[in-house]
């Protein structure tokens, strides 16, 4: 507790550098205890520091100064390439980071190294199984070391520099990524591997149903979630015994390339997997080339349906969320529904493939002035603790034009919001919008597939459309998720036991929030988090969705006798 309070007060202080951070924190953790004389605090300085040893760059010293050339890993080598990308600080347009511009000559190594990996992975239930051991015995290095204040500090603020949010959601993603890591210590990534037998017709007959990989594969993840998402989804691949090669939006892939350094400091081996930097045609023919036998992307659903043809269908996705969320007939606390609402509509400036994007309030509810609880709440927003920033895939524009289209619908108001931020650098490739929200009566949205597709159009910012529904017309709101083409996330806010049945039998989104307490964002490495309704839909975070993205059943039937002595050869049939 203590430490999040040092945190955040730092992050008030702004920027300070890292070693200040680190003796702040160690400093503060001792408070309450005896006092530490000044030679214990030096030999606590040079422990933390000696925690930071993976690490290449300073995440509080990026700048056009002291800009960071990262590198692409291969066959086991960091490498350069040819050319670089530069990257623009998002909150001062300041070229910061240079990320390798892998080009098509480039790409033959990592063809290579994935061909290499046969289809029976690098270990599976019958190979290498000591590595299942060593990943348990990595993890939980990786999760101490995780869990040391100056490197979940490291993370959090490189994060925080790449994919502007605040320390408490950057830290949240750093927390959910330990947690994990601690999960799948010691014993359980061979666990996750468990097999099952049935017994056979005769003796020395009896079937195996086992956990196999696929080998070499591949994961390409967003912007958003620098370290979350593709941690999980790599690590996942790897506890099965496959060979991944990692693409993250180049925006935010410094996070990863420290991460892997992390991993191979606490015993990953080098050649285990490879990460590559390079735009989205460059990645799509290594994938033509290499072959791996499964993809596993997160990202919008235009290039998912693109991978899913390109690559025949050997995908798992995770792609759009135009996620809803219901407030049933009962209200109470509002106070604290509205806070929910306000977290999972616009933390992380509406950035979050879970965030709360349709609002459907039950009149019970639009009575209460519950919109203007919402339009207080959005409006502590400020750009100097990023509780509302940048927006890395919408530029502003784009995000008025799709509110003047909605305004256009009949009857449809602007609730709040929906001017560009102000007295601010962020530079104008990235969008800067106050937290918005447009209400649009529901029997509008319904008229007709355009309204319908103009309403339920993703914007991955901060923005949300409500609308309200009368106790009879509860059917529409379900005739709306029903029409609605990606079923990730969904909240179902009541504690009305009838009205969570009828709303919850006739829906499908795969990670569902139920009760008074119900949200859109926020689902720790504990919850299942993933489409349903999509027999591509990949997970993320629980030993189910480990082995169901990165490993097949292989039955082995084994068959060994004895054949009775009496048997003699039959009819043919
Ligand atoms: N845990 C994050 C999503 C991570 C995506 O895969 C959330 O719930 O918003």
């Amino acid at each position: 507790m203590q430490r999040c309070v040092v945190k955040a007060a730092l992050w008030h202080c702004n920027l300070r550098s890292r070693s200040v951070v680190a003796k702040a924190s160690s400093r503060c953790l001792h408070t309450s205890s005896a006092h530490l004389s000044d030679s214990a605090l030096l030999t606590e300085d040079r422990a933390s520091n000696a925690s930071l040893s993976f690490a290449s760059c300073d995440a509080e010293k990026l700048s056009g100064e002291q800009q960071y050339q990262m590198h692409n890993l291969v066959q086991g080598k960091w490498q350069q390439t040819s050319k670089s990308i530069e990257l623009l600080d998002p909150l001062n347009g300041e070229k910061f980071i240079s990320v390798p511009d892998t080009s098509l000559e480039e790409i033959l190594p990592f063809v290579q190294s994935l061909r290499a990996c046969p289809k029976s992975g690098l270990h599976n239930p019958l190979k290498n199984p000591e590595r299942y051991l060593l990943y348990g015995e990595v993890m939980a290095k990786a999760a101490h070391l995780l869990k040391q204040p100056q490197v979940e500090t490291f993370f959090a603020r490189l994060i925080q520099r790449v994919s502007p949010k605040s320390f408490a959601q950057a830290v949240g993603e750093v927390v959910v990524t330990q947690k994990f890591l601690e999960n799948f210590s010691g014993d359980q990534v061979r666990f996750l591997a468990r097999s099952f037998a049935v017994p056979g017709n005769h003796p020395g007959q009896l079937s195996t149903g086992m956990r196999w990989p696929y080998g070499p594969v591949a994961i390409i993840t967003p912007f958003n979630f620098p370290l979350e998402i593709p941690a999980l989804q790599v690590l996942g691949a790897l506890f099965m015994g496959n060979k991944p090669i990692l693409k993250v939006d180049s925006k935010v892939s410094i996070v990863m390339e420290q991460f892997v350094r992390l991993l191979h400091e606490c015993g990953m081996p080098l050649t285990d997997m490879d990460f590559i930097n390079s735009d989205g045609p460059v990645m799509n023919k290594l994938l033509l080339e290499a072959e791996p036998k499964t993809t596993l992307f997160t990202g919008s659903s235009k290039v998912a349906e693109k991978l899913a043809v390109d690559l025949k269908g050997r995908v798992k996705l995770e792609d759009a969320g135009f996620d809803w969320k219901i407030l049933g007939p009962d209200v109470q606390h509002e106070d604290y529904v509205a806070w929910v609402c306000d977290q999972d509509a616009y933390a992380c400036s509406g950035q979050k493939c879970s965030a709360q994007s349709i609002l459907f309030m039950h009149e019970n509810w639009a009575k209460q002035n519950f919109v203007e609880k919402l339009k207080n709440l959005a409006a502590r927003r400020k750009l100097d603790d990023l509780t509302i920033g940048p927006v890395l895939t919408v530029t502003t524009e784009l995000v008025l034009d799709h509110i003047e289209n909605l305004l256009a619908i009949p009857c449809a108001r602007l609730e709040f919001g929906g001017k560009p931020l102000t007295n601010h650098n962020i530079p104008d490739v990235y969008g800067a919008l106050e937290p918005t929200a447009v209400f649009v009566p529901l029997k509008e949205i319904l008229r007709n597939e355009e309204n319908f597709a103009l309403a339920t159009t993703e914007i991955f910012g901060p923005f949300q459309l409500l609308t309200e529904y009368k106790h009879e017309d509860l059917p529409l709101v379900l005739e709306a998720c029903e029409r609605m083409h990606a079923h990730l996330t969904a909240a179902v806010v009541s504690n009305d036991v009838l009205f969570l049945q009828e709303v919850l039998s006739n829906t499908v989104n795969g990670t569902t929030y139920a009760g008074i307490r119900a949200r859109t964002t926020g689902a720790p490495q504990n919850h299942w988090f993933g489409p349903a309704g999509d027999p591509r839909g990949a997970g993320i975070g629980t030993p189910e969705a480990i082995k169901l993205v990165w490993s097949c059943h292989r039955e082995i039937i084994q068959d060994v006798g004895p054949i009775p002595d009496s048997w003699k050869t039959p009819h043919c049939t």
